[in-house]
């Protein structure tokens, strides 16, 4: 009975963790999210070379939060980073049509992986602020979403400039952790 409530305490007041990787094409808005999400601020961004890794707090939950440069040349690197990963975002810029076809070979290789088998994902169509931008169930349709049958998925309309959809995205993710 005291092991059982020692460990009952232990699990109220720990902060469990929970590692997120932010994937996406450069320029997707990647940084901007992290950093809104962290500090509610706007910050300066310059194209991200490796990484930058964050830690949210937030519902009691510690999100390691490792957000990865989208260039051509740092794509091939992701995968070093999926190990131990319990939730994926894809940040996608929804005004880049012309690459939402790369966008989406990208994001199905990178579901093949071993270490990403029990992840679930969760889709930002950022910059939702411009005019054009398309929505999320046309990004959702451009990058097939519903063919990812075994996968836990969600896509959430944002704008990382305002803050816009960003926690209601997170939100969707305790909720998947929750229910794991
Ligand atoms: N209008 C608008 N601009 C945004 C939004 N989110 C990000 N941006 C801008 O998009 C540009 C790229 O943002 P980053 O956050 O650096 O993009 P990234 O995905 O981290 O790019 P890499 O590090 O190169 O992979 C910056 O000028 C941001 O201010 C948004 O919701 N709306
Ligand atoms: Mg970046």
């Amino acid at each position: 009975m005291g092991i059982v409530l020692v460990k009952l305490w232990r699990r109220l007041t720990s902060k469990e963790e929970v590692k997120i990787v932010l994937v996406g094409l450069d320029n997707a808005g990647k940084t901007t999210v992290l950093y809104k999400l962290l500090l509610n601020e706007v910050v300066v961004t310059t194209p991200t070379i490796g990484s930058n890794l964050e830690e949210i707090v937030y519902k009691n939950i510690r999100f390691l939060m490792w957000d990865l440069g989208g260039q051509d040349s740092l794509r091939t690197s992701w995968k070093t980073y999926y190990i131990k990963t319990k939730a994926v975002i894809m940040v996608v810029d929804s005004t880049d049509k012309e690459r939402l076809h790369i966008l989406r070979t990208e994001l199905h290789t990178m579901m093949e992986d071993e270490n990403l088998k029990n992840s679930v994902l969760l889709v930002f169509a950022n910059k939702q602020d411009i005019k054009g931008a398309l929505s999320a169930a046309q990004i959702s349709e451009a990058l097939n979403l519903t063919s990812m049958r075994d996968r836990q998925w969600h896509i959430q309309a944002c704008c990382a400039l305002t803050g816009e959809g960003l926690f209601e995205g997170l939100d969707w993710i305790v909720g998947q952790i929750g229910n794991s």
